[in-house]
């Protein structure tokens, strides 16, 4: 027999269940890994264990879809230079790269393992994380190898930046070739920087040409400092995602809102690199998919916190509570290839894995009215729960 529990006094519940908006006064009824009933309170059936909410809200847990978890270092020093006024550029990626190379696996492994837990803390039960501090085949692999054992899905970005002394022909060759091969075990999806200082478009389609061949979902840091021409190489490439969405033409927009290609947008990089915020509200209104996600990395955006960008999103973005917590939880299942998936991510349905984030405040909107207060009280993952202050 599987343990069933009932939680139970819902104040607000938000599934993203087709024609559903949010319930009141309800339940849910998780047994073993997966949800087995969603419904009113009053009609709940009767389970091993009953957890009591006392009217707080209910939600998906977050879908982080664009982090960079396995790194070494710090750049305190960069971030402090750029608050007194010094541009961000993707140099500084070279810092992180090398303290990466010189830390032992058992030391990145570490410092992933504390990332994925300081997330898991404020409800993020799916997270995608990327290679590109390596930037050699050795480093590239061990990278890729910590991440699968760690998080639920792994991007390859070799094409993360040029090493240095390195010829940029040379590299690109060794990215779409035996670096592939050693990260293909390990990967699902792969990525490069599209970008002024990093990669052009050309080198762009070449890198996911070859992920494309390897069998590899594809996916573009686009149009973050400028219009690189990303966003429009990902929608012709049908990618899952293209990630930043800064610099975008009023043609990027129509493109992206005309394709099944993700706009994700990454709020605290922004805030962080004090660049224009990416325009999600007119994608949105466009018609395009936005997701919302960390891009939790050390150099343009040290926070695991989802919590913060959804509130970002809603107050500084434009977008609507419900459309942020739909961009940080479906959204990012959408551009992770994951919506389709019997577990149901981002979402609370029948049958789907139980992933569940109990805020203490008795609706989503507390997220962005009370924003920067810890309001995790519980998180069930896989029906397992793995946080509570209840
Ligand atoms: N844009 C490219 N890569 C990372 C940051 C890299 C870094 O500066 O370390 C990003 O998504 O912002
Ligand atoms: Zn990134």
């Amino acid at each position: 027999m599987t343990w069933s529990t009932l939680l139970t006094d819902i104040g607000e519940l938000t599934t993203h269940r087709a024609g559903e908006d949010r319930l009141t006064d309800a339940a849910v009824v998780v047994e073993g890994d997966r949800v087995a009933w969603i419904g009113p309170a009053a009609h709940a059936p009767a389970t091993d264990d009953v957890v009591r909410l006392h009217g707080r809200a209910v939600l998906p847990g977050w879908v982080d879809s664009h982090t960079h978890l396995v790194f070494a270092g710090d750049r305190t020093a960069e971030f402090e230079a750029r608050m007194a006024g010094q541009q961000y550029a993707a140099g500084g990626i070279a810092t992180t790269v090398r303290a990466t190379r010189a830390a032992t696996e058992a030391e990145l492994a570490v410092n992933l393992r504390r990332l994925r837990h300081e997330a898991l803390r404020q409800g993020t039960t799916v997270i995608e994380t990327k290679t590109g501090y390596g930037l050699d085949v050795a480093t590239e692999e061990a990278s890729a190898r910590i991440a699968a054992a760690q998080v639920d899905v792994v991007t390859y970005l070799g094409a993360h930046l040029v090493p240095d002394r390195l010829d940029p022909r040379d590299y690109l060759d060794l990215v779409t070739g035996p670096m592939l091969d050693a990260v293909r075990p390990w990967v699902q999806f792969i990525d490069v920087f599209c970008e002024d200082g990093a990669f052009d478009v050309d080198q762009s389609r070449e890198v996911l040409d070859a992920g494309r061949r390897a069998g590899l979902g594809l996916r573009v840091h686009g149009n973050q400092l400028g219009p690189s021409g990303g966003v429009a190489l990902a929608v012709e490439a049908g990618a899952a995602s293209v990630d930043h969405c800064n610099a975008l033409s009023p043609a990027d927009i129509d493109a992206l809102a005309s394709s099944s290609t993700v706009a994700t947008v990454l709020p605290a990089c922004d805030l962080s690199t004090r660049q224009p915020l990416a325009p999600a509200r007119a994608l949105v209104d466009a018609g395009a998919t936005v997701a919302i996600a960390t891009n939790a990395n050390p150099g343009t955006s040290h926070t695991t916190s989802m919590p913060f960008c959804v509130a970002t999103a809603v107050l500084q973005m434009g977008l609507t509570v419900a459309e942020a917590v739909w961009a940080a939880t479906r959204g990012g299942a959408l551009a992770l290839g994951l919506a389709d998936h019997p577990d149901h991510v981002g979402m609370i349905e029948v049958g789907g894995r139980a992933d569940l984030h109990v805020l203490d405040a008795p609706s989503a909107a507390h997220l962005a009215y009370r924003p920067g207060v810890p309001l995790t009280a519980a998180v069930w993952q896989a029906g397992r729960q793995v946080v509570t202050t209840l």
